[in-house]
């Protein structure tokens, strides 16, 4: 394997606060890795430096061996790189096939008249297959507005998904999920992962889902990366346990 992304040194201020000191990180080509860290610890500082929101103070970051450090968000697209939001970012009034194809249109390799003239066919029957694959065709004609919440969390994949991402990049995916609907994301990322090749960086709270999909974790801790590994590996990590218990006694009992 190689990597697809690599994030070397980054390091990010906002003032006087350093939230994230020379952080680095390689993602391989197929795989699913996972950020993780308590609250605070820097993994959404990270993700939108990845996604081209934030600009790191230091650093590089490389996507297929592609300086990317200076490029402009909107043109992540356009090389394959999705992102879903912590924050459900749908078109509420538009019905779930309507938010697929308009997720087909983020990818900005048009100029804006061409994307005023759709390409009906192609988008809709790519829409019909990611409706098909992330289990909301039977939800195609309803708002997004009208979905409960676990389908509006499979509905911002879905959407990430119109690019035809090589690389998907999930901010809290499992957020506010019931076990059931975990299970269910679970099985989604997975084959997504499995079938379409796609890699997947995720930032997630949920350990359940980390545990069970990730190839690869790391672990960030006010702004350092503190571990990295197999989820055995980390879960085990003193430092990880320090981390999210507080002390390394409390880790032990
Ligand atoms: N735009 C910003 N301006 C100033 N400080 C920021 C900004 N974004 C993040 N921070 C600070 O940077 C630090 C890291 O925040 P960040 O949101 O990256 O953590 P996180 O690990 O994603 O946390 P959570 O799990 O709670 O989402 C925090 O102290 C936060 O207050």
């Amino acid at each position: 394997m190689s990597a697809i992304l690599a994030i070397e040194d980054v390091t990010v201020r906002f003032g006087g606060l350093t939230a994230v000191n020379k952080f680095s990180m390689a993602v391989q080509k197929g795989a699913i890795h996972a950020l993780i860290g308590p609250n605070g610890a820097g993994k959404s500082t990270v993700f939108n430096c990845i996604s081209r929101i934030y600009q790191p103070s230091e650093g590089r970051i490389t996507l297929n061996g592609e300086d990317i450090s200076k490029l402009k968000s909107h043109s992540m697209a356009g090389r394959g790189v999705a992102r879903s939001f912590q924050n459900l970012e749908l078109f509420n009034e538009l019905t779930v096939l309507e938010n697929v194809m308009l997720g087909a249109y983020s990818r900005c390799d048009t100029t804006f008249l061409q994307r005023l003239t759709p390409r009906p066919k192609q988008t809709l029957e790519q829409a019909e297959e990611i409706l098909e694959s992330t289990g909301l065709k039977n939800y195609r004609n309803t708002k997004a507005s009208g979905l409960d919440f676990g389908h509006q969390k499979l509905l911002e994949v879905a959407r990430a998904l119109a690019i035809s991402p090589q690389l998907l990049l999930l901010d809290e995916p499992a957020a506010g999920l019931r076990s059931r609907e975990i299970e269910r994301l679970d099985e989604l990322l997975t084959s997504l992962n499995k079938t379409k090749g796609i890699t997947i960086l995720l930032v997630e709270h949920v350990m359940q889902l980390v545990m069970s999909i990730s190839d690869r974790i790391s672990v960030l801790s006010f702004g350092e990366k503190i571990a990295e590994g197999t989820p055995t590996e980390v879960k085990n990590h003193p430092r990880v346990i320090e981390a999210y218990l507080g002390t390394k006694e409390a880790g032990r009992g």
